[in-house]
């Protein structure tokens, strides 16, 4: 008789303790979701009604010409108004995602156990509604050195050279965006909003019942700007926040898998700092019977003692704080206390007079 997953324990003991993983369930012949994956009817993503998103990605290699402020200006309107875009000729080698994508194919097809990788979400049923259909690692950045020394040897190198490559682009597009918050950058600002780095493997498993599961539930990432490599299986969708010319508010979209693009998106503390101009958007995954997808972001978050509130000049324009100031690392400790709930983790820097 194959492991029961009928209650909570013997799927904890198997899924996490012995680090099996979602993947080992599926591989153990799993017919039907266990109940502990089965979300809610309202968090189930009906997948026949989403649009793509069809805005063509932004050539970031027009950054450096003559053409650098109508690039500027896409990249100033993407962030205003879905808050996640695709990028193309982004200085991340092309030959590398494609590497990084078969990399971790191959590193959650090892055998278990695979000690460094986590499984599902929290694990703490009071706050999840549900658990998540996702195997993941997450590789935390401090120095070289000790990433050479610590993470998996069988990924650290591609993720290393992805870490080393997109950083460069993100601080571009920092530099852009905050820019036309009238901000003039020195470097040490944008190094404080990027501090802390981690790049993370996601694998979805095959599901035998992916219109009952999700890969990631309803969230805004809590950091300054999110890249995202994605494979070719497609499911990411992002919820609109005001009426646009390819949507409607509430309407989710999907980000199409785009041959040699990069997926960026805006994360809370870039909300918080332009008081909203800056949409943190609420973002999901599918799950498929068809095949498992990878996908891998690298998270870039300010320093833990980093104060964030919005930018002085852009209250006084607004005549109004939308968000008061915190530190960052209790923002981080809210986000990671409680279960997704779409963009909730806002409500802790919101501030009580804002709408
Ligand atoms: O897998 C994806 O496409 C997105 C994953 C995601 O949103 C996350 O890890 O925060
Ligand atoms: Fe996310």
């Amino acid at each position: 008789m194959g492991p029961s997953f009928d209650d909570g324990t013997s799927l904890y003991n198997f899924v996490v303790r012995d680090g099996n993983g979602v993947k080992g369930m599926v591989d153990s012949g799993l017919t039907t979701v266990p109940a502990a994956y089965t979300q809610p009817p309202r968090e189930r993503i009906d997948k026949e009604s989403a649009r793509k998103h069809e805005q063509p990605p932004i050539d970031l290699s027009r950054l450096d010409g003559p053409e650098h402020d109508e690039v500027a200006v896409e990249i100033v309107r993407a962030a205003e108004t879905l808050g996640f875009f695709q990028v193309i000729n982004h200085g991340v080698p092309v030959d590398l995602l494609e590497s990084l994508k078969d990399t971790a194919h191959k590193f959650f097809g090892l055998p278990p156990p695979t000690p460094l990788v986590k499984y599902g979400t929290s694990f703490v049923p009071e706050k999840e509604k549900a658990l998540e259909w996702k195997d993941y690692i997450s590789l935390e950045y401090v120095n070289d050195a000790e990433a050479l020394q610590h993470w998996p040897i069988e990924i650290r190198d591609v993720a290393l050279e992805y870490l080393r490559t997109s950083i460069m682009m993100v601080r571009k597009l920092l530099e852009v965006l905050m820019l036309n918050l009238g901000m003039k950058l020195v470097d040490p600002k944008i190094d404080a909003l990027i501090d802390k780095k981690m790049v993370n493997m996601n694998f979805y498993p095959t599901c035998p019942n992916p219109e009952l599961t999700v890969g990631v539930g309803r969230h805004s990432d809590m950091g300054t700007l999110t890249v995202l490599l994605q494979d070719r299986i497609g499911g990411l969708y992002v919820k609109i926040e005001e009426d646009m010319k390819y949507g409607k508010k509430g309407e989710w979209v999907e980000i199409p898998p785009t041959p040699c693009a990069l997926v960026i998106n805006v994360g809370d503390m870039l909300q918080v700092l332009s008081n909203k101009r800056y949409k943190s958007a609420e973002h999901r995954v599918r799950t498929t019977n068809i095949a498992s997808r990878v996908s891998i972001p690298i998270f870039t978050i300010p320093r833990l003692t980093e104060k964030i509130a919005p930018l002085p000049h852009l209250v006084e324009k607004d005549g109004i704080a939308h968000y008061r100031e915190f530190t960052f690392v209790d923002y981080m400790k809210n986000f990671f206390g409680n279960a997704h709930e779409g963009k909730k983790s806002l409500d802790f820097a919101k501030n009580v007079d804002s709408s």
